[in-house]
């Protein structure tokens, strides 16, 4: 079986794209296509893949799949690249149109240079604050913002977010030394948090600047995290490092986002999107 695919990513944040408009895959077994495409020796090579599906709901839908097989609710660079797909390939007819995600839908507005996709603003909507709604165990209370939380003898203060997917962001002195291989793996398989959860270590530089890492449930480090810049501006902000109603530069490994918690609640996204190759690859599985 040939399926024809696009590699896109957003700051270095990879996934193989299939345009389900053109054929249907809902049947076959997607995890196990997520971990063979995304694997770099055997398979393509991303930190997962992504369907670009016919929506009943919005304009374009989209499910992703992290590298280890995991279904993910939710995926920043994902919607911004899903977004420059669908206008660049007709699948859309507006600049500003919504995409349907496990979380919800979302609106993406594209910035076009020349027939191209540039740039992708998001809505990404409201931030989840509320501990059994992360989904974290504990007393349910309406946030958590630096709580303590020991992770193998290391005492940190957690503040915990979901962007429709779970966020844990720790404040550090200085982002290069963070415990991203150390202590990621091990925050984001901890039982406090029954679906896992991603790791952002966060370096608070200026009132509108902060340094990002991430460790990502399901697939490990990666150069970028759209949810997690999210995450990470509305925990500066109920940390009281960054006033709300700015626009927050955030620094990620693979380059930069822009990111605003407005005062109606919305969690606005603006950044890169970037197609890598287009081709066809052979699956034997599921056929
Ligand atoms: N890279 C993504 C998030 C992908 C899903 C995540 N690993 C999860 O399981 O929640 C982004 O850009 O937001």
């Amino acid at each position: 079986m040939k399926i024809p695919f696009t590699k896109m990513h957003g700051l270095g944040n990879s996934y193989i794209f299939l345009n389900l408009f053109n054929f249907e895959m809902e049947d076959k077994d997607l995890s196990s296509l997520a971990i063979d495409v995304s694997n770099v020796n055997t398979g393509i090579g991303s930190d997962g893949l992504i369907l670009i599906h016919p929506s009943k709901q919005a304009d374009v839908g989209m499910r992703i799949f992290n590298k280890d097989g995991s279904e993910g609710k939710n995926c920043g660079n994902g919607v911004r690249c899903v977004a420059k797909f669908a206008f660049e390939n007709d699948l859309v007819n507006e600049k500003i149109f919504t995409v349907e995600t496990k979380a919800g839908n979302v609106t993406a507005e594209v910035h076009v240079v020349n027939k191209v996709v540039e740039e992708v603003t998001v809505d990404m909507g409201k931030p989840i604050l509320k501990r059994s709604e992360i989904p974290m165990v504990g007393e349910d209370i309406p946030q958590v913002v630096m709580e303590n939380f020991e992770v193998s003898h290391h005492p940190l203060q957690i503040t915990a977010v979901s962007m429709g997917n779970p966020h844990a962001i720790f404040f550090v002195e200085n982002i290069d030394e963070a415990p991203l291989f150390e202590l990621g793996p091990m925050i984001s398989n901890d039982q406090r948090f029954p679906e896992g959860v991603n790791v952002e270590f966060v370096e608070v530089v200026s009132n509108k600047e902060i340094n990002f890492s991430v460790w990502e449930r399901g697939s490990g480090v990666t150069q970028a995290c759209g949810t997690g810049a999210c995450a990470a501006v509305v925990a500066s902000v109920l940390n009281g490092h960054i006033p709300k109603n700015t626009s927050v530069v955030v620094h990620l490994s693979g380059g930069d986002l822009t990111i605003k918690w407005t005062e109606d609640g919305h969690v606005w996204m603006r950044g890169k999107a970037e197609t890598t190759v287009t081709g066809e690859f052979k699956w034997n599985r599921n056929i």
